[in-house]
């Protein structure tokens, strides 16, 4: 099957804890950043693929399941026997959230180039990897590079959600191998958090030069509640984030990058797919789960009908 967005990296099953610190009570559902932006993607009606491995096991069996049921294309998906499926689990506390992985080995980081599909890697339009894509194991990194080349050998747009992880590596490592990755990008997505960790730099406009500076054409710097600033050669915009009832961030941002890349391919302006996405991700953090929160395009348009549809204004 044909498809728009390609996103490469490694998808897990994911045990949340739900009502609050104390609780004994994890809901089973999907995470993995990239197969979260791919699934985002699909709910606003994109044709999405995800490239991984994973496990000969239930929890393989899960997450192909998912991605059927969402709509994402599989035919880039291999499994392994020998290597099992990742599961990470999502703790609260007063100071937000914490992950705990069980992935070091996994399927997915065994994944090399050579595992790449043939061609149909240059059909999709759009390449979306992410700093956690990099984190997981040096094969996997090595994969993503050599996808991000070939995709703009062949002319098409990569996409880069800085994703900083640093119970998965060093800053130092991670710093060296993100920015690399960014130079190999045409639109660049991190979280502020992220961008401050990796450039020592803490004004976001500050950020945005550093990231214009290294050849990004289209920087979307996401400030979580705060909103997103958005930077390209006609100038800088702001928008503000919208206010919900938030109980868990989790998979916020992948589902910025999902909502925000499905509708630069339908044919939207940056900043349109910007207002959208900032609406998109704000309705995800009203349920648990990266994954099952994730609103569909009725969704966001209803929520635009009733709060209104803010546009990003210049700075
Ligand atoms: O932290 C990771 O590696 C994940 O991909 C798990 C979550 O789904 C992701 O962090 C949410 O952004």
């Amino acid at each position: 099957m044909p498809f728009d967005i390609l996103c490469l990296g490694e998808a897990m099953v994911e045990f949340n804890q739900t009502g609050g610190a104390d609780s004994d009570q994890y809901l089973r559902g999907y995470g993995g950043d990239t197969s979260n932006c791919a699934i985002a993607a699909a709910r606003q009606g994109a044709a999405s693929a995800y490239c991984t491995l994973v496990g000969q096991d239930v929890f393989g069996d899960l997450l192909l399941d998912l991605w059927q049921r969402e709509q994402v294309d599989t035919s880039t998906v291999g499994r392994r026997s020998d290597t099992p499926t990742a599961v990470y689990f999502v703790t609260h506390g007063e100071t937000g959230h914490t992950f705990t992985y069980y992935r070091k080995g996994s399927a997915a980081s065994h994944m090399a180039p050579a595992d790449l599909p043939g061609e149909t890697l240059e059909q999709a339009k759009l390449l979306h990897v992410s700093g956690i894509t990099l984190a997981v194991s040096e094969s996997l990194r090595d994969t993503a590079m050599t996808a991000m080349a070939r995709m703009r050998k062949a002319g098409k747009t990569v996409s880069f959600d800085t994703n900083l992880r640093l119970k998965l590596w060093p800053l130092e490592t991670a710093r060296d191998a993100i920015h690399a990755a960014l130079k190999q990008s045409d639109i660049a997505l991190p979280s502020l958090e992220d961008a401050t960790a990796l450039t020592g730099l803490s004004d976001p406009f500050a950020i945005l030069d550093h990231y214009r500076g290294m050849g990004i054409p289209l920087v979307v710097l996401k400030c979580g509640s705060e909103g997103v600033i958005v930077a390209n050669s006609d100038g800088r915009w702001r928008l503000p984030g919208h206010r919900v009832p938030t109980v868990d961030a989790t998979g916020a941002g992948d589902c910025f990058d999902g909502a925000f890349l499905a509708e630069l391919v339908r044919g939207a302006s940056p900043l349109d797919a910007v207002a959208y996405a900032n609406a998109a991700a704000a309705l995800t953090t009203i349920g648990y789960g990266a994954v099952a929160p994730i609103p569909r395009r009725a969704a966001v348009d209803a929520f635009f009908q009733s709060v209104g549809r803010k546009a990003p204004e210049p700075i």
